[in-house]
């Protein structure tokens, strides 16, 4: 059977088909254990080595993937401490496992404790901490090292996430304000995995956004492509919703529902995902306005746009959240004939930019508060 495989892998010329393409790994379970402490030397008061830790570095350019494909058995274990002898009376110390993982893993150990938060380049975290050697206070036998299996759970850092059913115009709008190559088909769940995208201007600012798999209603459940993806929102700094102003049928078996319901179903999916999402700077893009009628729907559209608490009534009950959210901007756009594009790209820019001002400022408030305090009285006055 194995030799079946390796002779039509071998026999395919060209990239390997979608099935046998390495997928999306954003999450990854590891066993690890930090190095023996080597054994002291009563005789002469030697001290042995401390075992090596195990630790993770958080790199750009690293995928888990490539982590997963280096550590074969999804154990790692850090090499032990060496014990104490006549010629080397303090034993050396175990060489550390160092192991590069992307840059936004969250590593948890089995009670989902959060053991570290790699978030910056040349972030660091210790998983398994190596055994102290053998001296007096161990009757100078060495102890053995921490041993855990911890979680890998990569949330992707990005400045926008794009946020909206199958089939909305995501991946278009993506491809068509920033260097991102995503997939676009008029079927739902085209985006299987999520995208990242750089809108780059023209005074060499960058904008990451983030493109995620369609959600559906119960996503936030885990149906559909479900929490595995909505995770990936919750380190942007702004949530950009998009919908199709002709609503959202997700099969025959599914009722079709109009735009504002859609909107109001988004909502509730991410309340009850994590209430805490709909505090960040959200807006609003209503795609396909080319085609004809949308204007129409717009016209009625837009009003209850701006007062979506008082419209709730209209939403079907399973559908209704209990928190609104309040839209920043709102846009009619079409992200397949670039109409209204340019716009998205300098209303996100300058959404953002007003937001860091705002922490800036808030941040600098702070600042001055804690400096006067620690100054007191005696010190300069600061105004
Ligand atoms: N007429 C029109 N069609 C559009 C527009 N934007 C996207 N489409 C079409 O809508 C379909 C879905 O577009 P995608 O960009 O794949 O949608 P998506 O939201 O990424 O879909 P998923 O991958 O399922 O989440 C494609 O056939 C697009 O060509 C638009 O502005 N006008």
């Amino acid at each position: 059977m194995v030799q079946i495989f390796k002779f039509l892998l071998k026999s395919t010329k060209g990239p390997p088909r979608a099935h046998f393409r390495p997928s999306f790994l954003d999450t990854l379970r590891l066993t690890v254990r930090g190095g023996h402490g080597g054994n002291g030397l009563p005789k002469y008061g030697g001290v042995g080595g401390q075992g090596g830790c195990v630790y993770f570095v958080a790199k750009e350019g690293v995928t888990l993937r490539k982590l997963a494909q280096s550590v074969k058995d999804k154990r790692v274990v850090a090499s032990g401490g060496e014990d104490s002898s006549k010629v080397c009376i303090f034993g050396r110390r175990g060489v550390d496992q160092r192991l590069e993982v992307p840059i936004g893993v969250q590593v948890y150990d089995e009670q989902h404790k959060l053991l570290g938060d790699l978030n910056e380049p040349d972030a660091t975290c210790i998983a398994a901490g190596g055994g102290v050697g053998g001296c007096v206070g161990n009757n100078f036998i060495g102890r053995p090292g921490d041993s855990r299996t911890v979680n890998l759970d990569l949330k992707l850092i990005a400045d926008v996430g794009l946020v909206g059913f199958p089939n909305a115009g995501k991946s278009t709008l993506l491809k068509a304000i920033s260097n991102a190559k995503p997939k676009i088909a008029a079927y739902p769940f085209t985006t299987i995995r999520p995208q990242i995208g750089t809108i780059e201007y023209s005074d060499l600012r960058c904008i990451s956004v983030a493109d995620l798999p369609g959600l559906i209603e119960g996503a936030h459940a885990n149906f559909g492509m479900g929490h595995k993806f909505l995770k990936h929102i919750e380190r942007t700094r702004l949530l950009l919703f998009m919908v199709d102003i002709f609503g959202f049928q997700l099969s025959q078996q599914h009722p079709h529902r109009d735009c504002l319901t859609n909107i109001y179903a988004l909502n509730k999916e991410l309340e009850l995902y994590d209430a805490s999402l709909l505090e960040k700077p959200c807006v609003l893009l209503v795609n396909k306005m080319d085609q004809e009628g949308a204007q129409d729907i717009w016209t009625n559209l837009k009003p209850c746009l701006n007062h979506l608490e008082s419209q709730l009534a209209q939403c079907p009950e399973e559908l209704r959240p209990t928190q609104v959210i309040k839209f920043e901007r709102i846009l009619p756009i079409s992200a397949k004939n670039l109409g209204r594009v340019a716009k998205v790209k300098s209303q996100l820019r300058e959404t953002l930019d007003k937001l860091a001002e705002q922490h800036f400022v808030a941040d600098g408030e702070h600042l001055r508060e804690e400096l006067q305090q620690r100054v007191g009285v005696r010190g300069p006055k600061i105004t």
